[in-house]
């Protein structure tokens, strides 16, 4: 194999419960050394998908080929996968040092090399302090990073991580995402990381796929996704945005322009352009709006009068009426460290076309 196959291939992979649908066809590549992080709300199968993966729960249809092995019917003692849980699953009876050790052990690894192994792993990871204490003995912080430790010990091609960081309060969770990732940097290893936490999503992977009733919404960089969701589902999913409900009037070269309650604005599909005629809801990050005294030269402007402010410390979310637009609302963000002045007089909003993605229905 050249560096350049995926470390894992998922061809047609589909699961039922008896009539519940699980999982729809799923194909999915995944490079070495990837972070991807299957993203949705509860029961869009995520997890499905991860144990199918971790060869807990076997697939109706498709095969999975892990290293380019098939590993479809192989049970989960026998692929070179390993998994962090969201409870962290550390045996309390054992240290640190016991409770990386035994994985090793269980495998037949000889003492001096398990050893050797954990020595460089709990240097690497700034562990070593820790080694003689009990799981009791930890912070949560450290406890995660001891399960990612003993689940990293066997330098297993394909790592999975089921909600990892959901027990930890959200001010320890974001040091544990950067220290995640940065882990992941650092081995290189693939990461296939579920949560539905999209803010999660956004600051760990390199790669999200939204899943929705299970299937894949879309498969795209975080970037991809924020700034040009393939559908409504992603859109409301991922970030705040203003929602322009209107009619297709045509197109002008890439860009789709429509109708939206008298106001001609102009943005781009994403997923494909729509025909004249077509209702479409058109997506706008709330900081893609400029505020401007006079009209400004973008392709889209349209007056506004601020109606309401929530204060956000560095920023301020602002609340627009746009009477032209049939008294139609839009949110943007103002910074507060540039001490824009939002006062009662109406002011000019402005944005690209290319920063408003025009979705179908
Ligand atoms: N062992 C099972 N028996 C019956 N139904 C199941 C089983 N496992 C999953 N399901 C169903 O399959 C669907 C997908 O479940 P899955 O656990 O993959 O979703 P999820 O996206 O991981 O959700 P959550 O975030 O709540 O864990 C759900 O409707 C769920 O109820």
């Amino acid at each position: 194999m050249s560096s350049a196959d995926p470390i894992v291939r998922i061809h047609g992979i589909s699961k039922s419960f008896g009539k519940a649908v699980a999982l729809q066809t799923l194909d999915l590549d995944i490079a070495p050394g990837e972070f991807v992080t299957f993203l949705g709300p509860s029961g869009c199968g995520k997890s499905t998908t991860l144990r199918i993966l971790g060869g807990f729960e076997t697939p109706d249809t498709g095969r999975i080929i892990l290293d380019g092995k098939d590993v479809t019917r192989e049970p989960a003692n026998r692929r070179n996968v390993n998994m962090v849980f969201q409870d962290y699953a550390l045996f309390p009876h054992m240290t640190v040092r016991q409770n990386m050790s035994f994985g090793l052990e269980l495998k037949g690894m000889g003492k001096a090399d398990i050893k050797r192994r954990l020595d460089e792993l709990m240097a690497f990871l700034e562990l070593d302090s820790y080694a003689d204490r009990y799981p009791a003995q930890l912070s949560g912080g450290q406890r995660q990073r001891v399960a990612l430790a003993r689940a990293l010990a066997p330098d297993p091609a394909l790592l999975l991580l089921d909600e990892p960081l959901g027990a930890l309060d959200a001010k320890l969770r974001g040091q544990v995402q950067q220290e995640l990732k940065s882990i992941q940097r650092r081995t290189n290893k693939t990461f296939f990381f579920v949560t539905h936490d999209q803010e999660e999503a956004l600051t760990m992977s390199d790669r999200i796929v939204v899943m929705n009733q299970g299937r894949v919404e879309q498969d795209g960089t975080p970037e991809e996704l924020y700034f040009h969701p393939a559908s409504r589902f992603v859109a409301e999913f991922i970030g705040e945005t203003n929602l322009l409900a209107g009619e297709v009037r045509g197109s002008d070269g890439d860009e789709v322009v429509m109708d939206w309650y008298g106001q001609t604005l102009r943005g781009h599909a994403p997923a494909g352009a729509p025909k004249s005629g077509e209702i479409v809801t058109a997506s706008l990050r709330l900081e893609k709006l400029g505020f401007h005294r006079d009209r400004p030269a973008t392709a889209n402007a349209v007056q506004g009068r601020v109606v309401g402010k929530t204060f956000l410390g560095s920023r301020m979310a602002v609340d627009l009426l746009v009477e032209e637009a049939h008294g139609a609302r839009l949110k943007a963000y103002v910074d507060t460290a540039t001490g824009q002045a939002v006062g009662d007089d109406p002011v000019w909003l402005g944005w690209e076309a290319d920063t408003m993605a025009v979705l179908r229905g």
